[in-house]
């Protein structure tokens, strides 16, 4: 195991350092701190089993900078596990979602770089994430795999209800438009991500979601 001793004490002496300086600059820590710009999100929708996780942890490795995995299942993870009803169901779904809209978009707002894992399986969730996210800091992906892969993953994996990729697979892209298609049925997960981490550098204006406000949400 390699030996981080040297590593901790540098890391330590820099927070202890930083600290000082802080504690000079604003005693009583009642600044609350800059984050002048907003944090970017690159949004990467598809079905279930398309590979978004994967693309996104593979993601984590490569982009520089601080970026924050953002899966919607983390949040589902977070509810009680009380029984719900079946006629409760989507409703308590669909709060979930909307909370995860405005965590997401509270994240960013603190200035805060993300890749959010979601499929945009309801109609409603893009409307509703056109609204609460900066569209220009945002780059939405489509990922993209053939039916009969994702049904293939489905059964392989085991942890997912049969046919739920399919039952989102004519919703999550019916809008269109994206910045970027990746395909997930020809490349690897890295290959994937290789693709996204070259084109944000270099994405265009307007960006999808700005077109999409522009034309869903502000017809004009
Ligand atoms: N590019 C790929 N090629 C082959 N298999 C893949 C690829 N991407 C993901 N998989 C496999 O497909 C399954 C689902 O992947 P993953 O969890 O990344 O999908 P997901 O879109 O996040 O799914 P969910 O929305 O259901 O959580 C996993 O078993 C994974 O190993």
């Amino acid at each position: 195991m390699a030996d981080h001793t040297n590593d901790n004490v540098a890391t330590t002496a820099r927070e202890a350092a930083t600290a000082a300086t802080a504690a000079t600059a604003d005693p009583t820590h009642a600044r609350i701190p800059d984050t002048p710009a907003g944090g970017k999100v690159i949004l990467l929708n598809g079905t279930s089993s398309s590979g978004k996780s994967s693309i996104a942890q593979a993601l984590l490795d490569m982009l520089d900078g601080t970026w924050f995995h953002m899966p919607v299942d983390a949040f589902h993870a977070m509810r009680c596990k009380g029984p719900i009803a079946d006629e409760d169901l989507q409703a308590e779904i669909d709060r979930t979602c909307k909370g995860f809209h405005r965590a997401v978009a509270g994240m960013a707002a603190g200035g805060n770089n993300l890749i959010v894992d979601y499929p945009l399986s309801r109609r409603w969730r893009l409307l509703d994430l056109l609204d609460v996210l900066v569209p220009e800091d945002t780059i939405l992906i489509a990922v993209r795999c053939p039916l009969p892969e994702l049904e293939r993953r489905e059964r392989e994996r085991g942890d997912r209800q049969l046919g739920l990729a399919a039952m989102q697979y004519d919703q999550v892209h019916s809008h269109e438009l994206h910045d970027l298609d990746v395909d997930s049925g020809l490349l690897s997960p890295e290959e994937c991500a290789r693709r996204i981490r070259e084109f944000v550098p270099g994405r265009l204006r307007p960006t999808a979601f700005e077109r999409l406000r522009q034309t869903l949400r502000n017809p004009t």
